[in-house]
């Protein structure tokens, strides 16, 4: 769906995107992940044409970019940067315009268009009010509405849930999987691990412009070969495990075992009980933590001209 090749963006002395390889596929949930200033938005900016690469390749939708923008853009729907809107305009005028601006798309259909797209992203009943009044989460809808008017194959989302209250979060998180679950391949960029741990299959990590992970959720969630183990009997335990504990902390034990099962069932077979066991996963925070350094918005005293 989406195939960079060494992309690379530079603005004056500041690489904001260094060689970048990134593989979005067909039906993906891709949630691009990186501190504030990792490139992030200037790498999707590339991939919608809105800025031109310095170097390196980029396929959207099987085909080259940005020479075959007019082909591929209708087929991608697109919310970077925060929604952008005429204040004085309604939301409804606003979508009118974007719609006729946009190729392939009828005048006789529009306003079935425009009421399905805003229906979708709960904003069905509104009214001729200027945009310039919205709250902010209403703002952020009507540029989700604007990225749906077209049925894209495609969406990519720039910080699609900024500004949304918790309700607002999960009302665009089942929009986005009631999208996907039809069809619609989805790249999401955020700061926000929660957001990316709850809806995303694969996983991309940017840091000072590379992107230093790609990775399935699944394998990033793999179990870690390590068990937590509560238990009233943990002296006994500990004795029994012999060197295969690896943490201690009242009655809660972290056990090395491959196979949790068989733990289980040789501590029962003992005699001992067990509370309660949990596999232990990394966390996504873990994993980007590991992978990335401070955010490019600190301005600590060391490392100021990291780039
Ligand atoms: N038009 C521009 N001119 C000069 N520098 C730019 C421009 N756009 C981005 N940059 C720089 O490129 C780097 C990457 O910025 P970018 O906005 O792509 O990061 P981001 O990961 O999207 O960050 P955020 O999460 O804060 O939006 C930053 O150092 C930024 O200052």
């Amino acid at each position: 769906m989406i195939v960079t090749r060494a992309l690379t963006k530079r603005f004056g002395r500041i690489t904001a995107v260094d060689g970048v390889d990134l593989n979005v596929r067909e039906g993906d949930r891709y949630g691009l992940l990186g501190p504030n200033g990792s490139g992030k938005t200037t790498l999707v900016r590339m991939l919608l044409a809105l800025v031109f690469a310095t170097s390196g390749e980029i396929e959207v939708l099987g085909r080259p970019m940005p020479r075959r923008a007019r082909e591929v853009l209708p087929q991608v729907g697109a919310l970077v940067e925060g929604p952008g809107a005429y204040g004085h305009l309604s939301g409804r005028a606003n979508l009118r315009l974007l719609d006729a601006a946009g190729p392939g798309g009828g005048r006789s259909g529009r306003r079935r268009r425009i009421d399905a797209a805003l229906e979708r992203v709960g904003l069905g009943g509104v009214d001729d009010r200027p945009v310039r009044t919205y709250s902010l989460g209403m703002r952020q809808r009507l540029g989700m509405a604007a990225a749906l008017l077209r049925e894209p194959r495609l969406l990519i989302l720039d910080e699609p849930t900024n500004g949304l209250d918790p309700r607002g979060i999960r009302e665009v998180r089942a929009l986005l999987e009631e999208l996907n679950a039809a069809g619609t391949t989805v790249l999401l960029c955020s700061h926000l691990l929660s957001e990316v741990e709850q809806f995303c299959t694969r996983v991309g990590v940017m840091d000072r412009g590379r992107l230093v992970l790609e990775e399935s959720m699944a394998a990033i969630r793999a179990p870690t070969g390590r068990v937590t183990v509560r238990t009233p009997d943990a002296d006994r335990v500990v004795a029994l495990l012999d060197g295969r504990v690896e943490e201690r902390d009242g009655d809660r034990l972290v056990v090395r075992a491959a196979d949790p099962a068989e733990l289980n069932a040789r501590l029962v077979g003992e005699g001992l009980r067990v509370s309660e066991m949990r596999v232990r996963h990394r966390s996504l925070e873990e994993v980007v933590l590991d992978v990335t350094g401070p955010g490019a918005d600190r301005v600590d005293r060391e490392g100021r001209d990291r780039r």
